[in-house]
């Protein structure tokens, strides 16, 4: 068999988001932050020489080919036109839908770990054009740097935030994307920001009003997390979260919450632990 490589697929927070306006395309010019959680997805990869992509453990719902990391292969595979094929194994533990980021950072940890595996050589400029055409979140995790993001989330300013602990409630709702964003109560016009200083104090979700109102489950988390610390909206949801100054502190809080929430504790990371994995195998 095939040496395999295994490499982790981070979570991301949006710590604020801000909405500034629609383009003629639909898409919304946004201002957000991003931070990666030290908690994500996993994925195997074993080089095959038929060239075939095969996704062995797929996601119930979700048809092979549709599947993030089976587009994210074929495009490098195109770029590249590498003879080479691969299995790919996930053990998928990020909920969908639920705004912090499992299906993008699953297409990124693919780019970056069949350009390992297959020796192909790409740029990370390379591998984020790949990924953006993937999705708007896609190359912040090919990047692995918190940033300040612009754009429809692809101009990224690399920026070191507090990396704190955090809980994260999981409402049991997955929100769509799409439905949010074209949501007609959506504010759209937040005024523009500076990206520094890191921008900590002006932390809102432009998306956080019209979730609570469509997924009370949501307001829900929010509520209930709100008693022990400010408690955010990340991306469109459904995930919240709120920070905590050390891992015993979230521990006991989310503890505190788990008869009627699910959730889990995470580190705050300003280098995404891909980059810090792949920097280990160099
Ligand atoms: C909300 C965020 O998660 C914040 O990080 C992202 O902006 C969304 O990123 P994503 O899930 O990778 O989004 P995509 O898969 O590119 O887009 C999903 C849908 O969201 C809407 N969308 C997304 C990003 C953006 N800047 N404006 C949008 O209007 C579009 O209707 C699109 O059809
Ligand atoms: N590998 C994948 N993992 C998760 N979802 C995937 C994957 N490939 C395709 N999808 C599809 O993408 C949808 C969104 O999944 P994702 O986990 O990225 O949501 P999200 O966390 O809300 O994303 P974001 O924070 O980028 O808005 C899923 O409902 C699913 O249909």
């Amino acid at each position: 068999m095939n040496a395999t490589l295994t490499l982790p697929a981070p979570a991301k927070l949006n710590l604020m988001l801000h909405i500034l306006g629609r383009r003629a395309d639909g898409y919304h010019e946004l201002q957000t932050l991003f931070q990666f959680l030290d908690h994500g997805d996993e994925l195997s990869f074993a080089a095959r020489e038929d060239g075939e992509i095969r996704l062995v453990t797929e996601i119930p719902g979700v048809p092979h080919d549709s599947n993030l990391i089976v587009r994210a292969a074929h495009k490098l595979q195109q770029l590249t036109g590498t003879s080479l094929g691969a299995d790919i194994w996930l053990n998928k533990v990020l909920p969908m839908g639920g705004g912090i980021g499992g299906g993008s950072s699953d297409a990124a940890t693919t780019l970056l770990g069949l350009d390992h595996l297959w020796n192909t050589g790409c740029s990370e400029d390379q591998l984020a054009e790949i990924g953006l055409g993937l999705g708007a979140d896609v190359p912040v995790f090919v990047r692995g740097h918190a940033a300040f993001a612009e754009g429809v989330g692809e101009k990224l300013t690399p920026v070191d935030p507090h990396e704190p602990w955090y809980v994260v409630l999981v409402p049991q709702v997955a929100v769509s994307t799409a439905e949010i964003f074209s949501h007609p109560l959506l504010t759209r016009n937040s005024k523009p920001i500076k990206v520094r200083p890191v921008p900590e104090g002006n932390s809102r979700n432009d998306c956080q009003a019209v979730v609570e109102q469509s997924y009370p489950e949501v307001r829900n988390a929010l509520n209930l997390l709100g008693k022990f610390t400010e408690a955010r909206l990340t991306g469109t949801g459904s995930c919240v979260f709120g920070a905590f100054p050390d891992k015993a502190e979230a521990d006991k809080v989310l503890a505190l919450l788990a008869e009627t929430q699910t959730g889990f504790v995470a580190k705050g990371s300003n280098v995404s632990m891909l980059h810090r994995k792949l920097r280990s195998l160099r």
